[in-house]
């Protein structure tokens, strides 16, 4: 996004382009019940016998249509505008938190001189002042770039665990690493074409392997379960103790699975839960690993459950097909000793960050809450037996539009979803993109598109659309969008890391061969017919 193209969409943000202020005793009418009208023209037209059509009718209906046109175009402009306003408040706050950083690094060297990270784990804490400690980890942050530190203060309050309220919690700190065919490089290259001398050259390759290293040791882990099933149930009852008893960490789990595990022992009361969805937001800032137990679905729950940074995710597969889950149950022992101990190989799937935008809202502070998902977004037909018909633009180009069941927008890691169900293909999640791909296109040339991860992707439900279209994310939380709405969709800004059995490519292509038999065919028998000239070789 250029910021020459910031400035000619935002624009729109100062001009009025609300549809609601052209009022009906001005001679206007809100874009809803113009598209009405417009519809009742139309049947009035229908029903009126050619010869007697009266012309002024006609000249009617035309400006009507122009109107609606323009307010569509108002419309779109408005999402385009509020979706580069939101990315652009994004990139205000990122500068505004460095340059706080940058200020502090200035403080403490003044005040302490050089303070290194490894004395962080050497000093007594306890007589630290807290803030002295921030500005630590802050300034260890700046030195080693790509890092999490964070600075906590156990501020639970749930009176049930035994764990010392006055002990500080610190979050576990790690580095990522980034290397490709065993060569190591510390820090995430950016540039990867470089133009010396005129020639146009790849520098760097973009996606190598990431490895996650732990500087201090992880003390919290998140368990989360999939529901109803026994095997998951005994499965977390054995882990949460190996890991309180043997690895003394802090634990936490959902409300659900706390009761349970009370039921079956009262011993189980040093384990954590959260009890508002306020405090899940906060959950970010004191796990320092997240394990799931279940299949596929329950890594989109955990993804789901962080709308911002998310921590490292080990997920064992206790489902059918498990794409996401690398990891065996039966040595759950071992797999968490060797991640708890690092490094660790992580895969950093990307994330589609979605936004419905309303055509009735009557203004730019009456958006919906975005969406994150980790699959992918569909726009489909709900139960309506008509076509969809979705108008769909990239970056305000226009891409085509959608007459069919639906359209899938997916992260690369939801290639092997509905997306591949509906004809899309295969990607390796590591592969920054959007996939683009139709469901039952009624036209036989739509085939799938796959788009940078750069771009941002508006689809809108036309006016003249015959019926509503549904929008799903993960396959979950239905939201209808009526004529005038738009869907906006880019990537976004905090990834998934979900940690690999081997590495991100071998577990991609374990998963394809195990879940999908993949080109699966039998070996073709060394009996048979020759070619002539192999023939006259032997
Ligand atoms: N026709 C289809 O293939 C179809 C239809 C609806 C939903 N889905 C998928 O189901 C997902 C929701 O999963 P759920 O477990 O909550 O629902 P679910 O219980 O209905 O399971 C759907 C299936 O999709 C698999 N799956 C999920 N994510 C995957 C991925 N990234 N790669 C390969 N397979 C994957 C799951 O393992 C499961 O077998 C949606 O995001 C969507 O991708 C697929
Ligand atoms: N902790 C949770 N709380 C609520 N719902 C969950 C949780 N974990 C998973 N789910 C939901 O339960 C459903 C099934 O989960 P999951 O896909 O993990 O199991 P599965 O269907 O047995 O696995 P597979 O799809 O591989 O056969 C999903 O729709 C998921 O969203």
């Amino acid at each position: 996004m250029s910021p020459s193209n910031h400035d000619s969409t935002a624009s729109f943000g100062h001009g009025d382009t609300s549809v609601s202020c052209l009022k009906p005793e001005n001679g206007f009418v809100d874009s809803l019940s113009l598209v009405h009208s417009e519809k009742a023209v139309e049947e009035l037209l229908q029903q009126t016998p050619v010869e007697g059509m009266d012309e002024h009718l006609i000249e009617f209906s035309e400006a009507l249509r122009t109107v609606a046109k323009a307010l569509r175009r108002a419309a779109e402009g408005k999402a385009s505008a509020q979706a580069e306003a939101a990315e652009w408040k994004r990139r205000y706050e990122l500068e505004k938190t460095r340059n706080i950083q940058m200020e502090r690094k200035a403080q403490i060297a003044e005040q302490n001189g050089n303070i290194d990270c490894g004395k962080v784990k050497n000093s007594d804490k306890q007589l630290m002042q807290q803030n002295e400690l921030d500005k630590i980890f802050d300034e260890c942050c700046m030195k080693h770039g790509i890092c999490s530190h964070e600075v906590l203060r156990d501020r639970g309050s749930d009176s049930s665990s035994n764990v010392d309220r006055s002990k500080m919690m610190r979050k576990a700190s790690f580095k990522l690493s980034w290397w490709c065919k065993g060569e190591n490089g510390d820090q995430h290259k950016h540039d990867i074409v470089s133009f010396e001398k005129g020639n146009i050259t790849t520098a760097e390759r973009s996606s190598k392997q990431i490895s996650l290293k732990w500087e201090s040791d992880p003390q919290t882990v998140l368990i989360l379960t999939k529901p109803n099933s026994v095997s998951v149930r005994i499965l977390c009852a054995q882990m949460v103790r190996w890991l309180k008893e043997k690895k003394k960490l802090n634990i936490y789990v959902e409300p659900r699975v706390r009761a349970e595990l009370l039921t079956e022992s009262s011993d189980f009361n040093y384990v954590q839960t959260w009890k508002d969805d306020q405090e899940i937001l906060l959950l970010h800032t004191k796990v320092d690993l997240v394990i799931t137990l279940g299949g596929d679905g329950t890594v989109l729950w955990a993804a789901s459950m962080f709308k911002g940074p998310v921590p490292p995710i080990v997920p064992f597969s206790l489902g059918s097909l498990g794409f996401m889950t690398p990891f065996h149950s039966e040595h759950f022992k071992e797999c968490l000793d060797s991640v708890l101990r690092g490094p660790v190989s992580i895969t950093l799937r990307h994330r589609l960050l979605c936004r419905v935008i309303r055509d009735a809202a009557k203004n730019e502070y009456e958006t919906e809450e975005p969406i994150l998902v980790l699959n992918e977004v569909t726009i489909d037909r709900g139960i309506s037996s008509y076509l969809t018909n979705l108008e769909c633009y990239c970056d305000n180009s226009f891409v085509t539009c959608v007459q069919g069941d639906g359209l899938i927008l997916s992260t690369t890691s939801g290639s092997t979803a509905y997306s591949l169900a509906a004809g899309g293909s295969m990607v390796h999640p590591q592969v920054p993109g959007i996939l683009f791909t139709p469901i039952c296109p009624h036209s036989l040339s739509f085939r799938p598109l796959i788009l940078p991860e750069h771009v941002t992707l508006r689809i809108v439900v036309p006016f003249n659309s015959r019926s509503p279209a549904w929008a799903s994310f993960d396959g979950k939380d239905r939201k209808q969008l009526a004529a005038g709405d738009a869907l906006l969709c880019s990537m976004a800004p905090c990834p998934v890391p979900t940690a690999c059995q081997v590495d991100s490519t071998s577990d991609f292509l374990s998963s394809i061969h195990d879940g999908l038999h993949w080109n699966l065919r039998k070996t073709q028998s060394f009996d048979g017919p020759w070619e002539l000239q192999d023939m006259i070789q032997i």
